[in-house]
């Protein structure tokens, strides 16, 4: 999968995965209300107004990118409605031919991360099919548990070609509270990285394995020597946008032949039109101030390749 994610980014020529993180606040005022007159303020409502919001955004952008990384929790606030609405826009942007980075953060013990595996990546035995359920091409995975909480994630990639991204370093404020923390002198998002390249030795898919790792765009020294630990993990890379992250921030996670990260940008790309630069383009034309920022970000990134 690692390999077609790599094509597409080639082709599109942007290392880009724009987050569908749908957020009632980010919803423009017409589609929220078209939504909620028609289904009420119910949660069907809420849940129809975020597919739409998607929808809009998909229809504006999908040309230029390669993928995109919906967060479940965006969805599941809105419960069984809501992972509706996940499952169609994961539809939608297969048929749009997009890859589909499903943002759960998975991770139990091995026989729950089995299930979970099933779930996202994998099929679910119902008598005598096999039935996909979420169907995404990638999944966000929590190492917290260790290799047995990992394995089934692996296995069931490599069964159905799938892709993982396993959390190294993360973007967020307290992300070194416990992964910075030294173990035998060596920072612990260091080990995760080493078991990340163990786990993904099996599951090579050309030059990069299918076992990719997180690494915040927010911590670029850390990035660098990530970087050279992990020749040949593909990063998804978030943080950068709205958590501050800036394109030399970005330039260490990728490798020399210019690969080797896709770069998440959610808020800064799906509420664009609330950003004072696109501002003039409107509320009511917010897909097309999502495709403005896309062009930006690509542009951006580019210049630091
Ligand atoms: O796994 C992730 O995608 C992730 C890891 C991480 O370290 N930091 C991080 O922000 N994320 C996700 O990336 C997205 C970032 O959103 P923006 O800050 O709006 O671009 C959210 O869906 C987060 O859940």
């Amino acid at each position: 999968m690692i390999r077609q994610l790599i094509e597409k980014i080639q082709k599109t020529k942007a290392p880009v995965c724009v987050g569908l993180d749908p957020m009632l606040d980010y919803i423009p005022e017409h589609v929220l209300k078209r939504a909620l007159d028609e289904f009420g303020e119910t949660l069907e409502g809420a849940a129809e107004a975020i597919w739409q919001y998607n929808k809009e955004i998909i229809d504006h952008v999908y040309d230029l990118i390669p993928s995109v990384k919906p967060q479940i929790a965006m969805y599941e606030q809105f419960g069984i409605e809501g992972l509706k609405a996940y499952v169609k826009t994961v539809k939608y942007c297969h048929e749009k031919d997009l890859l589909v980075i499903g943002d759960a953060k998975r991770g139990d013990i091995g026989s729950t991360s089995s299930a979970y595996a099933a779930a996202h990546i994998g099929k679910v035995k119902v008598g005598s099919k096999s039935l996909s359920s979420f169907a995404t091409d990638f999944l966000t995975i929590n190492p917290y548990l260790g290799t047995d909480g990992v394995k089934p994630f692996v296995d069931v990639c490599k069964e159905e070609d799938k892709g993982l991204f396993v959390l190294v370093k993360t973007s967020n404020p307290s992300s070194g509270e416990f992964q910075d923390r030294l173990i035998d002198g060596q920072p612990l998002y260091e080990h995760v990285a080493q078991k990340v390249v163990e786990w993904g030795a099996d599951s090579m898919d050309g030059t990069y394995s299918n076992v990719g790792a997180v690494v915040g765009a927010t911590y670029p020294e850390m990035s660098s020597v990530l970087r050279k630990l992990m020749p040949n993990t593909y990063f998804l890379v978030p943080g950068y946008g709205a958590q501050g992250g800036t394109a030399e921030d970005l330039a260490p996670c990728f490798n020399e032949d210019g690969l080797g990260a896709v770069i998440n940008s959610s808020r800064g790309i799906i509420a664009a039109y609330k950003q004072d630069k696109y501002k003039k383009i409107g509320a009511e034309n917010f897909g097309e101030a999502s495709r403005q920022a896309v062009i930006d970000m690509v542009a951006d990134i580019n210049r630091v390749l």
